[in-house]
């Protein structure tokens, strides 16, 4: 059944931050290694927010989305791993002989001995504004996401929501635009520093939330905020509103392939285990006690998961890597680099 499909060490589901740094880690353990991402590109969740600024990486100072997905998209490459895009993995089934075999969409099959998950939400869906007719504006002034700054420069923009990304917007359009949040809640989530920030460099309505859109027949002019005990009504100007009312993936496949979720998310244990062997965890798909769910959480998730799936293949392999000075992959590249060694 798998005799006709080329061997992977590890194939890793997602193209995201996890993902891809996984892969990097995966040749510096000279494994053969293999990456299926759905979208027709690397950068997960990156590509929501090519031009925001991302302060809380270690060792970069800030960088915009799109050069940090450049980044790691050329580190990912450093080893040369197989890069599968447009295919969604739909299917985990063992082979007799204990490897994996997994299958995509397109109905084509990759087989490995160990599997990384690092999906991150699933395939992620923007939650939509629930008010009827919202939809015919998502052409002209409804967004989603914010791909490009500048066209709310000098505009008024109401953003809808209270999570880490209404508040990061809300902070990067501060010193450009007019912006009111409008959250149904007091409590914002994020870093404190930047509801903060927030607080102090935008009007901020809470409770409140955005219940009437206001239109002339192509963009909306107007919004109804209204408060939510009192229910009490407001109208305010606009010409943007941005929703970020969070997003849904649909991880229900994992269940059908048989692993653990908890709250929703994979259970992986600290070395991001699942309870299939040969399959581990990384990024923001998982939980586990000490899960920190940013990116630079995402890469400490992959190093763990690709230690673990070396020992996997090899019990008696070193458990860690060496620091990349001592790892002898990166003799011939530091002389082409032009680097002493
Ligand atoms: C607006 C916003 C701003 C943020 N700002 C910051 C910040 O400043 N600093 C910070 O540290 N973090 C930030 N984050 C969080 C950060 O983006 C995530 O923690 C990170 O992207 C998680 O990486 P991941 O690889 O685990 O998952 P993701 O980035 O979600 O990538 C998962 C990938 O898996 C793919 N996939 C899913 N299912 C399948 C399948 N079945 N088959 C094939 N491919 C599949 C998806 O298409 C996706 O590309 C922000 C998030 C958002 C939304």
């Amino acid at each position: 059944m798998s005799n006709d499909l080329e061997l992977f060490d590890v194939t890793i589901i997602g193209g995201g931050p996890a993902g891809m740094y996984t892969a990097f880690y995966s040749g510096m353990r000279d494994l053969k290694t293999k990456v299926i991402e759905f979208n027709p590109r690397l950068g997960g969740k990156i590509l929501l927010y090519p031009e925001k600024m991302i302060w809380d990486v270690g060792g970069l100072t800030p960088t915009m989305g799109e050069n940090l997905v450049a980044q790691l998209e050329q580190q990912t490459k450093t080893f040369e791993p197989t890069i599968v895009l447009g295919q969604q993995v739909v299917d985990l089934e063992r082979a007799e002989n204990g490897h994996i075999i997994l299958t995509a969409n397109t109905g084509e099959r990759h087989l490995t001995k160990t599997v990384i998950l690092a999906m991150g939400h699933g395939i992620p869906k923007m939650a939509k504004l629930e008010i009827e007719g919202a939809d015919r504006y998502e052409v002209t002034n409804l967004h989603y996401t914010v791909q490009e700054l500048e066209i709310f420069r000098g505009k008024k923009v109401v953003i809808s929501g209270g999570g880490n990304s209404a508040v990061d917007w809300a902070n990067e359009l501060a010193p450009i635009a007019d912006v009111t949040v409008v959250h149904r809640r007091d409590l914002f989530g994020g870093h404190e520093k930047n509801v903060e920030r927030m607080k102090a460099s935008v009007d901020v309505r809470t409770p409140f939330a955005l219940s009437e859109l206001h239109g002339n027949g192509s963009s909306i002019e107007e919004v109804t905020i209204t408060e939510m005990e009192s229910g009490k009504q407001e109208r305010l100007k606009v010409d943007a509103v941005i929703v970020n009312h969070g997003m849904r993936g649909d991880l229900s496949p994992l269940m059908k392939w048989g692993l653990e979720l908890q709250d929703g998310l994979l259970a992986v244990n600290e070395k991001m285990e699942t309870n299939i062997p040969g399959v581990f965890g990384a990024g923001d798909l998982v939980t586990h006690a000490s899960k920190v769910r940013l990116i630079a959480g995402t890469f400490v998730d992959g190093v763990n998961a690709l230690n673990s799936a070396k020992l996997y293949i090899d019990p008696e392999a070193e458990k860690v890597a060496y620091v990349s000075s001592h790892n002898e992959r990166f003799k011939e590249k530091n002389k082409k680099l032009g680097v002493e060694v």
